[in-house]
């Protein structure tokens, strides 16, 4: 029998990874603060998933060396689970944000934090929900290492959940943390009732802001017009069950940001990340007016029509 798999975080996420981890064959152990099923056997935030026997939640991990590990807990509280982590052992991040107090990215927090775990993240356009039904989808996972990318995609990848290598991970990590900022805006803009061409409008605009900040961060474009970039933008700015587009939804209908966020139903990462996105783009001399805009809004310095007005009257120019 192959070693088992670890994943950190009984969320949404953490649980859809355990449930696909499960079917490339792997016996699971999926750790959560609180690993308490519901009478189905599912775990609380995917109700309608009961684990198969090859998954075992659990709040202690067993004494066994795992293949690798999956962990997908909030980006802000991901340092926090990093002592879990086995010596040697690959961890794949797959939050999707950066820390707000040090503007690190997954991949530096591990870094920092854990020097001996070799790192590598996986993101792309993929509802939990549709992870753990099992239906086709696809995402990056990159490593700083091409050998690594490429082997824990191969040992992770299903004919239904397809995964890309990259070296990227600059491109990889920032396109994720930062399409769930134009998420919010899209929702605010459909929840004001600006329209659908608005909303075209905002995504590619926001696609636009995205490789900028990646390319001056020392991404590759290519990566942005890819699944952790353009893909999961797409989805998350128009799928109604994402979190981020409901948060922005709630707020454009005129919910103050701390009732929307006690509203969703998990993490919202896109809160936190605006103000991460918007200092990191400072920092490297970077235009984000999107982000600037729906930073000011969520934080109340600036008012629905104000952040309108502010997109809406900017200089005109070329569009490249
Ligand atoms: N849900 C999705 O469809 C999806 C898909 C891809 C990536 N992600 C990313 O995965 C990450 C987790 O999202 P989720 O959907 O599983 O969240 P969730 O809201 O469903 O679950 C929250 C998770 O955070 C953990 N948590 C809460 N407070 C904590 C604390 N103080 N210390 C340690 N852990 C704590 C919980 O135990 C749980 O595992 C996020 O970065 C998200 O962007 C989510
Ligand atoms: O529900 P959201 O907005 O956190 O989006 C979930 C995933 O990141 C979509 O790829």
């Amino acid at each position: 029998m192959s070693d088992p798999v670890f994943v950190l975080g009984g969320g949404a996420w953490g649980t859809a990874l355990a449930l696909h981890a499960a079917r490339t064959g792997a016996q699971v152990h999926l750790w959560a603060r609180n690993a308490q099923t519901l009478p189905n056997g599912a775990m609380p935030r995917l109700p309608d998933y009961p684990l198969p026997p090859t998954v075992h939640p659990c709040s202690t991990l067993p004494q066994v060396t795992p293949r690798c590990v999956m962990v997908a807990v909030p980006t802000q509280y991901l340092a926090s689970v990093l002592p879990l982590l086995p010596s040697g052992v690959a961890a794949i991040l797959c939050c999707k944000g950066i820390e707000r107090q040090t503007l690190a990215f997954p991949l530096d927090i591990l870094a920092r934090e854990r020097a001996d775990v070799p790192g590598a993240v996986l993101c792309g356009p993929n509802f939990a929900r549709e992870i753990a039904a099992g239906l086709p989808a696809a995402a990056v996972l990159a490593a700083p290492d091409a050998t690594r990318a490429q082997n824990l995609s191969t040992q992770l990848s299903t004919p239904l959940f397809r995964l890309y290598a990259s070296t990227d991970c600059v491109g990889v990590q920032l396109g994720a943390a930062a399409k769930n900022v134009i998420a919010v805006a899209s929702g605010v803009t459909i929840g004001a009732g600006l329209g659908e061409n608005a909303r075209a409008a905002l995504i590619t605009r926001g696609l636009a802001e995205i490789t900028r900040l990646a390319t001056a961060l020392g991404g590759q474009a290519a990566t942005l017009a890819g699944l952790a970039g353009l893909g999961d933008l797409l989805l998350t700015c128009t799928g109604a069950s994402s979190r981020n587009y409901q948060m922005g939804l709630a707020l454009g209908q005129g919910m103050s940001t701390q009732t929307a966020l006690n509203s969703l139903p998990g993490v919202a990462e896109g809160v936190t990340t605006a103000a991460a996105l918007q200092s990191l783009a400072r920092t490297h001399g970077v235009e984000t007016p999107i982000t600037d805009c729906i930073a000011a809004f969520m934080e109340g310095r600036i008012t629905l029509p104000q952040a309108t007005h502010s997109l809406l009257s900017r200089p005109l120019k070329s569009e490249a």
